[in-house]
């Protein structure tokens, strides 16, 4: 199997091309972020060429967080920054090759908030196509992002369905999946075709897949079986240094 760093929370504590190299010298196969903005584009294309790595993925911006933002794209009425994040987030990712957006919902509920999200992602679904960058969203659970407007794959299948575009796809993060919905193997197998990307992490406590409820051997093999091209991102919080951390990885190869 194939293994992308989340470096947002792996070697979280060095700058982004560092960070890459470090991936790379780790053993992963790809690497992928949370919100890259702050590190000139350069700079992390030139890691990237260096190691050899793909940055599979980013996030947009969250919107100001001293008010507490998690995102823009299902805030009604402020639509407008929501695209600014999203043409921010697509200029970035095409400076440095990467094949997907995740287009974050924020704090809302009901009707309107469905709609902006959708019409949001309908915006960004088109221009991300020219790009051929995939736009994912990615329901997250309800004790580590109390209020966030996407919080189960089933709301995540519908809400593709509403936007209706190809390159619109689930990020299916196993830790948030199991602490809401759980049954990982059947929904993995469910919805297939909507995953863009697939990441893991121990439950309850975030940490390497190495233990807690859920076995990742398992679901590895499940992963395996279902044929899904992807390397999966290692998005967990290591409990010490990253490199301490990687005995899972070590195991597997
Ligand atoms: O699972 C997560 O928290 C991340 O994948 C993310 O992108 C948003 O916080
Ligand atoms: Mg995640």
């Amino acid at each position: 199997m194939k293994f992308s760093a989340n470096l947002g929370f792996l070697w979280a504590d060095r700058p982004l091309p560092e960070a890459i190299r470090a991936a790379k010298s780790a053993g992963f196969d790809a690497v992928e972020c949370h919100w890259p903005y702050d590190t000139p584009a350069q700079e992390v294309r030139a890691a990237l060429r260096e190691t050899g790595l793909e940055m599979l993925g980013l996030n947009t911006a969250r919107g100001d967080l001293a008010a507490g933002d998690n995102g823009l794209s299902a805030l009604p009425g402020r639509e407008p920054e929501a695209r600014a994040a999203i043409d921010e987030a697509l200029t970035y990712a095409s400076e440095i090759g990467a094949r997907n957006l995740h287009v974050m919902a924020g704090f809302a509920a009901g009707p309107a908030a469905q709609r902006a999200f959708v019409d949001n992602l309908a915006y960004a679904c088109q221009e991300a196509a020219d790009a051929g960058i995939t736009i994912l969203i990615e329901p997250l659970n309800r004790y580590d992002a109390p209020g966030y407007f996407l919080t189960t794959t089933v709301q995540a299948d519908e809400v593709i369905r509403a936007v209706g575009a190809p390159n619109l796809k689930l990020m299916f993060d196993c830790y948030h999946v199991q602490l809401m919905e759980g049954d990982l193997s059947r929904r993995l197998e469910a919805l297939q075709a909507q995953i863009g990307h697939i990441q893991f992490a121990s439950v309850p406590d975030r940490g390497a897949p190495d233990h807690g409820e859920v076995n990742y051997a398992h679901v590895f093999q499940v992963i395996e079986r279902l044929g899904f091209p992807m390397p999966l991102g290692a998005e967990y919080k290591p409990a010490g240094a990253t490199e301490d951390s990687l005995g899972w990885l070590t195991a597997l190869r």
